[in-house]
């Protein structure tokens, strides 16, 4: 039977197989989870440099614009006290050089993986400016026309587009994965436009007010023309400033108030006492700084948004740091515990049952020397293996019942088969073993011969030595008839003190030599009586035979009945001989 089923390792075999699977699985979920934040992450971290690019950008822009007033206060002033203006100006480049460089180092950052593409427009930018500070250096020191430093002024501006562009784009990076900051960087780059338009418009103004002269229709255009631009960027700003936080709102307020009614108001006045008889009651330079006053809300405004948007992308970046650690460390304890799992359910359920079922394979097969396994199992398990345990010890006693009732069986069956005196078949056998013996057709003897024994006279033996005596004749007889034969030769008790031998011999001659060297062997045994003494007997024989043919059976009862029919003849012809039939 245990063959039949497979192998005991396959439990096991096809336990590892699921468990691979499973195992598998968890971890392509977990990598997926794991890489789905490792996204997060690093998108956050390309915003925060994309950030980065667009704040100095706009540093950048708001450094630009700052160069313009002490230039403006150079130019204008002249002898006999520029050294502080000259002073103001080169601080305000180096301060846009340092903004510059932070840019460059910003869009070179390997870690920001679009910012590199916006170089050139860095270095466009950058020429420019250098291009427009020897413009300006060149007039400024030189005489010059009004027209040539407002032109010189327009070429400084015109590095504010290509930095608003590298905001603009760092800005749109910023705002794909961080959307909430998206009207922080609008009002930031809006505000930054406005304060470039807002130096702007002054510097439109200064030839006029230092000639003391009214303004001429270009210039008036132009002012205009500015104008138009703050009022589309105080269009464009507006809209915003409902959904910002309360902080961005006051600083708008201020910025409203004091750039868009203070400075704008302070420009319309000196546009109409430019060039009026009574002129302005300031000078130039007193001009600048009040407006100066004026512009400082703008850049509050900008800066503060700035703030918030890198408070808010730092703490995205922040979040998607521990949504990633929070991940890797759940994908380790996931895949962990997962291994723990599956290693304690083979320990546990698995292998207890490949050992019970080796168990009782054991057993089913009769294989007695089992052993239950040593280990401790969990305890279902060891119930389940002392039920086992319990099975095997009964079928041990199943089985020593079973063999104690087949030896009684056997016992039994010896007992019907066989005379209890001799040890001989009895009458019963003769005739079962009998027909076995006409059945096998093996062998070359082709003639049965029926050999009927019977002691002379044994009447007189139990009389004279008792019948104990007579019991030990016949015991002693049986076993001479079993010494003469061969094995496989039939001797049987026929009852009382007569014996039968059936045998197949080659000829009823042999068979007659057969029985008289019996007859005369018994002849010659002695018995010792209960009483001391010893006394010999003889027997008689009736020996009939048949030859074997083909195709024809003999009949026993007919070969029984003239064995009979000698013996008596042998009695009669006056005992201790063997008569039998002629032979043809
Ligand atoms: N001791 C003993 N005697 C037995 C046994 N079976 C039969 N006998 C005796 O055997 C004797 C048989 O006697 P009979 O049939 O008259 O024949 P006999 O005395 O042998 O004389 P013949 O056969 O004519 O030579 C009887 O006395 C039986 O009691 C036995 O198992 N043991």
């Amino acid at each position: 039977m245990p063959s039949t089923l497979p192998p005991s390792e396959s439990i096991n075999r096809r336990f590892r197989y699921f468990a691979a699977m499973l195992y598998l699985l968890v971890v392509a979920l977990v990598l997926a989870l794991f890489a789905m934040q490792w996204k997060g992450y690093r998108d956050a971290r390309e915003a925060k440099k994309e950030f980065n690019v667009l704040s100095a950008a706009l540093g950048a822009m708001a450094d630009v614009s700052s160069e313009r007033r002490p230039t403006y206060a150079v130019s204008v002033l002249g002898e006999p006290e520029p050294q502080p203006w000259v002073l103001a100006l080169k601080t305000a480049r180096q301060a846009t050089d340092a903004r510059m460089l932070a840019l460059e180092a910003a869009l070179r950052d390997p870690e920001c993986g679009n910012c590199a593409a916006h170089m050139p427009a860095w270095e466009h930018a950058h020429e420019q400016l250098v291009a427009a500070r020897e413009n300006l250096d060149a007039i400024i020191h030189k005489p010059r026309t009004d027209e040539a430093l407002l032109d010189g002024f327009a070429r400084l501006s015109s590095v504010i587009p290509r930095l608003s562009s590298i905001a603009e784009i760092g800005a749109l990076g910023v705002v794909r994965q961080n959307a909430d900051v998206q009207s922080y960087l609008l009002v930031a780059r809006l505000s930054g436009l406005l304060r470039e338009q807002a130096g702007m418009i002054v510097s439109q103004f200064g030839p006029a007010i230092v000639s003391r002269r009214a303004l001429s229709d270009k210039e008036l255009f132009g002012i205009a023309r500015t104008l138009g631009r703050i009022e589309q960027l105080r269009s464009l700003l507006q809209p915003s400033i409902r959904v910002l936080p309360s902080r961005l709102q006051a600083d708008y307020a201020e910025l409203d108030q004091r750039y868009f009614g203070d400075a704008l108001a302070m420009l319309e006045r000196v546009r109409q006492q430019v060039g009026h008889p009574d002129g302005l009651p300031e000078s130039p330079i007193e001009l600048t700084e009040t407006y100066g006053a004026y512009i400082t809300p703008i850049n509050q405004f900008r800066d503060d948004a700035l703030v918030l948007a890198g408070k808010t992308i730092d703490g995205s970046l922040r979040r998607h740091v521990i949504y990633l650690i929070a991940s890797g460390t759940l994908a380790a304890v996931l895949t962990a515990m997962l291994l723990l799992i599956i290693w304690r359910f083979r320990e546990r359920i698995i292998q207890p049952v490949a050992e019970a079922r080796r168990f009782i394979l054991a057993i089913a097969s009769g294989d007695a020397t089992a052993e239950l396994p040593r280990e401790h199992y969990g305890n279902e398990m060891q119930e389940l293996f002392s039920a086992l345990n319990v099975l095997k010890q009964n079928d041990a006693k199943r089985v020593q019942l079973e063999l104690e009732r087949q030896r009684l069986i056997d016992e039994l069956q010896t007992m019907a088969e066989t005379d209890a005196l001799t040890g001989l078949l009895n009458r019963r056998a003769l005739e079962s073993r009998a027909r076995v013996l006409l059945a096998d057709q093996r062998g070359s003897d082709s003639v049965i011969a029926l050999m009927m024994l019977d002691i002379d006279r044994f009447k007189r033996v139990n009389d004279t030595y008792g019948h104990e005596s007579g019991d030990k004749a016949l015991v002693m007889l049986a076993a001479v008839c079993r010494d003469t034969v061969r094995a496989d030769d039939i001797v049987a008790r026929f009852g009382g003190e007569e014996f039968v031998i059936l045998l197949r011999v080659q000829s009823p001659e042999v068979a007659h030599a057969l029985a008289e060297r019996l007859r005369l062997r018994l002849h010659d045994e002695t018995v010792v009586a209960t009483d001391g003494q010893s006394f010999g007997f003889t027997v008689s024989i009736g020996l009939a035979c048949a030859r074997r043919e083909a195709g024809k059976e003999i009949d026993m009862e007919a070969l029984f009945r003239e064995a009979d029919a000698l013996l008596y003849r042998a009695k009669q012809n006056g005992r201790d001989r063997t008569e039998a039939a002629p032979t043809a």
